[in-house]
């Protein structure tokens, strides 16, 4: 089959088709990333990030990826972790050529309080770091009543634990050493309207979106700001692997058509905001968590979201209907 997919250049609007060959049931994951680095739109200083050097954990894959090729295209010295070297390696190669940046990987569990901080004194061997982004994550699609222990110690574990200690690692170095800093935390949309089937993660996202308001207030005063993105759908393998595995459970989270702006998010624009909150412009915000999702999450199926894919048709036969109920109910007034 062959498959026409629009990628959109932010700054010019100029549009440009990319043909991409996939054979039936392709993952959409597959044609929604980015193909060609060189056409992303800059639509920052390409010095903005100079001198800073930022840990994305989980930046092997995924979104910690991409995130770290802006980061890197910028001007910082990205480092990122994960537990499999050779992924790591194959994403510094990609992040130093993509970006012309600098990249460097360690190799660590962030579900392991010592593995952070063997971690983070590696790194400050080197130098201070001056941002963190809590970005590696861990979920699957399951039935709650259905959750061993284990399972649920996995998910929690990544994300709650795995972001308190990476934060509190360079707080106190930071502290100790009299810096500011920055921490962003990857979250999603899910910290303000929960979701079923996915409540480890749920319930650890909304974990650390509370860490992000308590530590902006703790940490305000010794220069650290603290803030949190809550994704909408950004099509990873991994993610889409996770929660969208059947044709049967392609509902609701992960379906474009639900999302107001009627499309998934592209990297670019979740890189743009990421640069924006850990560059030294935004120094006025913190405690907050900016939702970055075309409006998906206020098109809850408690409202009446579903609606707008009505026709004019439709909507001219639903005034009828109501207006027809009108005059059945003035039929019965008597004053
Ligand atoms: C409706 C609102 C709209 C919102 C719109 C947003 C739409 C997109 C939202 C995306 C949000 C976030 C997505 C992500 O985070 S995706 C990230 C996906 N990536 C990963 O998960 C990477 C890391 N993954 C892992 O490490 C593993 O996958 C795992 C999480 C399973 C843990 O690995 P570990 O090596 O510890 O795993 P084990 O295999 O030993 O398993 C541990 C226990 O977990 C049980 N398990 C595993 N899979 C399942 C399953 N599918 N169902 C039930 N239980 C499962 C496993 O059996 C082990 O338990 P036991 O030993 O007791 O059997
Ligand atoms: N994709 C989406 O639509 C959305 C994603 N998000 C969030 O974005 C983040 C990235 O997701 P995405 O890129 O889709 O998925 P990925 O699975 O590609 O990213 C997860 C990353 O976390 C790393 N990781 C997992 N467990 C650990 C661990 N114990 N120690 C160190 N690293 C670990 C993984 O590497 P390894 O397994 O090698 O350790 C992997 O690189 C997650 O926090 C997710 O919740 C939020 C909203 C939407």
């Amino acid at each position: 089959m062959r498959l026409i997919i629009e990628a959109g250049r932010a700054c010019d609007l100029q549009i440009k088709y990319i043909s991409v060959l996939i054979s039936p049931g392709a993952p959409v994951w597959a044609v929604q990333q980015r193909i060609d680095w060189q056409d992303c739109a800059f639509m920052f200083d390409r010095d903005l990030l100079k001198g800073k050097r930022i840990l994305v954990t989980g930046g092997g894959t995924g979104l910690g990826k991409e995130i770290s090729m802006g980061f890197a295209a910028h001007g910082a010295h990205v480092f990122i972790c994960g537990r499999r070297p050779e992924i790591l390696e194959q994403a510094v190669g990609e992040i130093r050529t993509r970006s012309g940046g600098q990249a460097d990987a360690l190799v660590a569990n962030v579900r392991d309080p010592d593995s952070i901080e063997k971690m983070m004194a590696d790194i400050w061997n080197t130098g201070p770091l001056t941002g963190l982004v809590n970005n590696a994550g861990a979920n699957f699609l399951a039935p709650t009543e259905t959750l061993s222990p284990r399972g649920y110690e996995a998910i929690r574990s990544t994300i709650m634990d795995g972001s308190f200690y990476a934060a509190q690692g360079c707080g106190k170095r930071w502290i100790a050493a009299g810096l500011p800093g920055v921490i962003i935390s990857n979250l999603v949309t899910w910290v303000w309207t929960g979701s079923a089937y996915v409540v480890p993660a749920a319930m650890a996202k909304a974990a650390v979106h509370a860490m992000t308001m308590s530590l902006a207030v703790e940490w305000g005063p010794k220069g650290i700001r603290v803030n949190a993105v809550a994704p909408g759908p950004f099509p990873t393998e991994n993610a889409w692997d996770k929660l969208n595995p059947l044709v049967e459970t392609g509902v609701g989270a992960t379906q474009a058509d639900e999302v107001p702006l009627r499309r998934f998010g592209k990297m670019d624009e979740l890189r743009n905001l990421m640069i924006f909150l850990i560059s030294d412009g935004c120094s006025y915000i913190t405690g907050d968590t900016i939702s970055i999702d075309g409006g998906h999450h206020l098109a809850a199926p408690s409202t009446f979201a579903g609606l707008s894919k009505l026709s004019p048709e439709d909507w001219q036969r639903a005034r009828e209907a109501i207006q027809a109920s009108t005059r059945k109910e003035k039929e019965g007034r008597s004053a």
